[in-house]
This record gives C-alpha cells, sequence and structure tokens, in this order.
C-alpha cells in the first residue's frame, strides 16, 4: 500500500515567492501527522497542492499513490478537507450542502443522504440539518466544516488549522472526533499553530519553514532536541560559577543563590549536580526543574537570524489571506480546477478559487 502522502522535491512559484521550495515529505497510511510552521512558511500551498487547488510548478505529490494532477479525481476522492476558510454555500440547509459535496464526489442519492447525516451525528450538530450555515454560530461552523471533510467518508482527513478560534470545549470535542477518526483508521493530516494540540494528537510532526522541510519527528523526539533547565537554590549567593563536570551539562549560570544547569535530561543529571555542588562546599535547599517544551524547539528551529525577516512576513500575511482561499493570483489563476469544476461543487472547495481569482 503506498504512503498517504509522498512529495518529493515540490516546488510552488507564485511570481517570485517560493512558496513550496523542493519540499519532500512521506506521510504513512494510518498515522497522525502534524504540519507545523510560522507563518508563510508553505502549509497551505502544499495542502492546496495536494487537493488541486493549486498547481505545483516542480516535483512530485501523490496521495495513495495516485498524482495529484494526472490522477486528480484519484486523488482528490481520497481526501476529505477541512480548509481554514469558511468557504460554503450559504444559501442551502447544511444537510443539502453535504448532499452536494457527497454527490460530486460520486456517492449516490440515497448513500448521501446516510452519510450526510451520519457526519453531522459524529459533529454534534445533526439537529441544526435544516438550518443553513450563515446561521450557525460560530463553533458550530467549525463542527460543520468537519462535517463536511467527512462526507466522502475519506481516507486521509486534511485539516487546516481546524481548532483556530474556538473555545476550550469545543476544541476538546473536536479532538476526540479525529481521535477517533484516526483510531478507525483515517490517516489525518494536521496543520496548526497550537503546539499543545500537535503534541497532544500527533504521532510524527513535520515542521516546514520557507517552503522546506526542516525536520520529521515525535513530538518526544523534538522535545529531546532542546535542552531543559535545573535550577538548584542554595542557602546563599554563589560568588562565582561552579565547576560542574558531566557531559551530559551543556552550560551553567549564576544568579544570586540559583544555580542554573543547562543539560539535555536536567532530571537525570540532578544527583550528579547535587554530589558535585556539596563537595565543593554549596548547601543546596532547593531544586526546580524545566523542560522544554515542543513550543521552544519550533521556535528555536524556526527562529530567522536575518532582519529582513519582519519585513518579508508583514509582505506575506496579505498574500496569506489569499493563500488560504486557494487563489493563485500571480500565476494569473492557474488553479487545476479553478474552471474545470461542475455546478454541484461550485458550493465547496474549489468555488473559491473560482471566486478568489475574480
Ligand atoms: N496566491 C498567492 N499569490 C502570491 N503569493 C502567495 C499566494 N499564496 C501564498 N503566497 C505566498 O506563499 C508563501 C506561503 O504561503 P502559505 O499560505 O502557503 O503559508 P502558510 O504556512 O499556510 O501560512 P499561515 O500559517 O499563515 O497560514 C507566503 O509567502 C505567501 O505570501
Amino acid at each position: 500500500m503506498p504512503p498517504a502522502i509522498r512529495v518529493e522535491g515540490l516546488e510552488k512559484e507564485y511570481g517570485d515567492v517560493q512558496a513550496l521550495d523542493g519540499l519532500d515529505l512521506t506521510v504513512p497510511e494510518g498515522s497522525f501527522f502534524g504540519l507545523l510552521g510560522p507563518n508563510g512558511a508553505g502549509k497551505t500551498t502544499f495542502i492546496n497542492v495536494l487537493v488541486g487547488l493549486v498547481r505545483k510548478t516542480g516535483g512530485h505529490a501523490e496521495v495513495f499513490g495516485n498524482d495529484v494532477e494526472d490522477d486528480y479525481q484519484g486523488a482528490r476522492d481520497a481526501i476529505g478537507l477541512a480548509p481554514q476558510e469558511f468557504n460554503v454555500d450559504r444559501f442551502f440547509p447544511i444537510k443539502e450542502v453535504l448532499h452536494h459535496k457527497a454527490g460530486y464526489h460520486g456517492v449516490s442519492e440515497a448513500d448521501a443522504e446516510k452519510r450526510a447525516a451520519e457526519a453531522l451525528k459524529r459533529v454534534g450538530i445533526y439537529d441544526k440539518r435544516d438550518v443553513r450555515f450563515d446561521w450557525l454560530s460560530g463553533g458550530m461552523k467549525r463542527r460543520f466544516m468537519l462535517a463536511r471533510a467527512l462526507v466522502t467518508d475519506p481516507d486521509l482527513l486534511i485539516l487546516d488549522e481546524p481548532t483556530a478560534g474556538v473555545d476550550v470545549e469545543l476544541r476538546h470535542d473536536l479532538w476526540e472526533v479525529i481521535t477517533d477518526l484516526n483510531d478507525e483508521g483515517t490517516t489525518i493530516l494536521l496543520t496548526t499553530h497550537y503546539i499543545e494540540e500537535a503534541e497532544r494528537l500527533c504521532d510524527e510532526v513535520a515542521i516546514i519553514d520557507s517552503g522546506r522541510k526542516v525536520t520529521v519527528a515525535t513530538p518526544d523526539e523534538l522535545t529531546e532536541k532542546g535542552s531543559d533547565t535545573l535550577t538548584v537554590y542554595l542557602d546563599a549567593p554563589a560568588d562565582e560559577t561552579p565547576a560542574l563536570d558531566d557531559e551530559r551539562i551543556e552550560g551553567v549560570t549564576v544568579e544570586g543563590d540559583a544555580i542554573r544547569v543547562h543539560a539535555t535530561s536536567a532530571s537525570e543529571v540532578v544527583p550528579s549536580v547535587l554530589r558535585q555542588l556539596e563537595a565543593q562546599g554549596y548547601t543546596p535547599l532547593d531544586i526546580d526543574i524545566e523542560r522544554t517544551s515542543l513550543e521552544e524547539v519550533f521556535v528555536d528551529l524556526t527562529r530567522r537570524d536575518d532582519e529582513s525577516t519582519d519585513g518579508a512576513r508583514a509582505e506575506d500575511s496579505t498574500a496569506d489571506d489569499d493563500a488560504s482561499a486557494g487563489t493563485d493570483e500571480s500565476n494569473g489563476g492557474d488553479d487545476v480546477n479553478a474552471d474545470g469544476d461542475t455546478a454541484s461543487e461550485t458550493s465547496d472547495d474549489e468555488r473559491v478559487t473560482a471566486e478568489a481569482s475574480r
């Protein structure tokens, strides 16, 4: 069985902007895979290439072995996408929006109805089935986006910041729904700015920056890349930095009565540090261990040193709005299916492309 996603040397240029710059990534079937990256890293562009909303300018991309361009329908039918934007037809009851969506992907009329009901039940808004999208609350809209992604019973569920701006309770509800789906075998690709979300849910995380992969690892492996801080509080201020001999120690600093020891795993060096301090005449009273968070590792791995960064990001932010809607302005709107989709899909993801490129 081919992997859920395999991309090699993937490139996308928007005029002068290199949104994807030789991205290599493999998402195994059945995994819960997180995609992290700072604003403008290329996450949405990557997703849009997979679902056929943006045409790549180089490299190779396939979904369950289907080339995203040469076998667009095969790739697209395997994917359920919950995009960042609420790109939903607002004039129909939500159950009809789901029927249309299922029908577009070849699901029969009778099955479409059943699937729509199941999807709405799963996300907890079945009682709202006759309501138009606009009349749903913000939280229900987020639930609906997930239902719409599920209605085709996809093998690969792509969630682009599914919990952005939702309250804690809904976030936990959505986590439960997607965790259940993953347990049932659905591969999940999740982009998020909530590091805690990636840490809790994902079995593997890819960090991308400037359109390239920085690293792929489990959340645990990533946090191990950072260093912890062990603080030892003494009975009196230290006059000088004690010499601590242990190859696991990366650095020692002193601040009054606090000695801070940086090490890959602070808890492992506690006995050795205390023993050495006591041998040098210090009296430790208390200790505190601060573990590196995935967030710190992430910031470290994606930190940009040059000062031009802020300016570059500021410019990015306007284009980002377009990116998330799947348009492709600088290329004159060369999206793969901006024009190619039938009316039955015009209420869906691809309609946005057409609208946005007007
Ligand atoms: N339609 C477009 N036209 C021109 N430039 C674009 C377009 N879409 C995206 N870009 C640029 O491509 C780069 C990658 O954008 P993309 O939206 O894919 O990043 P992202 O990682 O999804 O960001 P965010 O986390 O802010 O959603 C950015 O520099 C962005 O400005």
